[in-house]
């Protein structure tokens, strides 16, 4: 799959854009500040629904105006045409496939596939365990349906137990208990659900982050991911996570928390033998980083039997020219990809193909340049 063409109204800095894509690699240049990653941004929109870096949809608007809109042409077997339109008067934004208006944005998620690399992506390695479980869980979520309703299930259960466990905490009442217990035994059974879904991703994705770490460091080095969970033999899931649960009842009523459950798993990244959390170099973080978005991009390539969008937000600064070259080669091969980039003068480094296109940004307007 791969975007032909896009436009953006009010988008940020981009207040009239309209760009044609090639279906390879695409590159946008540009001084700091100047757009480059609001097309990103825009791109993620199409695809997703959601904003890309978190940003609230008012932030997107240009200023002194009072909407976005932002509409995309995808070429796969169909044609499709994905838009998202935000009023800031109403804070209401909208979402439409040929033109059509969708309501659930399960609707395009997995449609269009894209595996993004940004800035924030050093939470993964660097952060707490939550953006590890945010990592893990998005994967998962693109090639499985299934799984991201077990997931907003389980979130629910979480909230309906945290309220239980407050009003304990304020009142002790028996029905209050067995309304928890009758919680407790949904939460189990959603929680063995999402780690057996999370073990079994983790064995299979393992391979896929050994190929591309391989194919950007020169020296042998095997990353591998352990999941740490309630147990990792998938017969003994259950039983561990009952007993768990039990040894926390007194805590949990104490501190009102749902303290047992894969919402407190983690993700140990490892290089060789050892953990990159505690002992990785800045080099191997980012690589690992870059590893994992590769190995995503694959991953769901070979689930969904489609092709992925990459993005990828100002990478290359950060690496020397040996990593760049391989990551530049990498991308000629993976489909299609739009990157950004603020130095003009390390384009050499990048293998660049006759079908790549280049496409400068200067103050949210933006010209081809090959
Ligand atoms: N709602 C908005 N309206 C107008 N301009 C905006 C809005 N939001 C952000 N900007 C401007 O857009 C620019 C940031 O856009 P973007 O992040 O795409 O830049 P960039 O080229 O990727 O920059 P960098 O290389 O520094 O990451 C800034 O100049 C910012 O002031």
């Amino acid at each position: 799959m791969v975007l032909k063409q896009l436009e953006l109204q009010n988008f940020r800095l981009h207040k009239n854009t309209s760009l044609n894509f090639s279906d390879k690699l695409n590159l946008i240049i540009g001084g700091n500040g100047q757009g480059k990653t609001t097309i990103l941004e825009a791109i993620y929109y199409l695809c997703t629904t959601k904003n890309l870096i978190l940003a609230s949809e008012s932030d997107v608007v240009s200023l002194n105006e009072n909407f976005f809109d932002t509409k995309g042409n995808f070429a796969d077997l169909t044609n499709d045409e994905s838009r998202v339109f935000y009023d800031s008067t109403k804070n209401k934004k909208s979402v439409f496939l040929n033109d059509k208006q969708i309501t659930n944005s399960a609707e395009i998620i997995g449609k269009f596939p894209i595996v993004s690399l940004i800035q924030s992506d050093h939470a993964i390695t660097l952060g707490a365990p939550a953006d590890r479980r945010k990592f893990v869980d998005s994967v998962i979520s693109q090639v499985s349906k299934t799984y991201l309703e077990i997931l907003i299930e389980y979130n629910k259960i979480l909230r309906q137990r945290s309220v239980i466990l407050w009003k304990l905490k304020e009142n002790y009442d028996k029905n209050l208990l067995d309304e928890l217990d009758a919680w407790t035994v949904s939460l189990i059974n959603a929680g063995t659900e999402i780690i057996k879904y999370r073990i079994s991703f983790v064995n299979d994705f393992n391979k896929y982050l050994l190929k591309s770490y391989s194919q950007i460091v020169e020296n042998l080095e095997t990353p591998k991911i352990i999941y740490n969970t309630v147990s990792e033999n998938i017969d003994s899931i259950k039983e561990n996570f009952i007993d768990n649960i039990n040894s926390a009842h007194n805590d949990e009523l104490r501190r009102a928390m749902n303290l047992v459950g894969p919402h407190r798993d983690d993700f140990l990244f490892f290089i060789n033998d050892l953990e990159l959390k505690r002992f990785g170099s800045q080099g191997q973080h980012k690589t690992f980083q870059i590893a994992l978005r590769f190995g995503q991009f694959y991953y769901i390539k070979d689930k969904l039997g489609k092709t992925p969008i990459f993005l990828m937000d100002d990478v290359f600064g950060e690496l020397d020219t040996y990593r760049s070259e391989k990551i530049s080669q990498h991308l000629n091969e993976i489909g299609q990809s739009f990157i950004t980039m603020t130095d003009f003068s390390r384009v050499e480094e990048l293998n660049l193909s006759k079908e790549s296109n280049i496409i400068k940004v200067e103050n949210g307007k933006t010209k081809i340049i090959n």
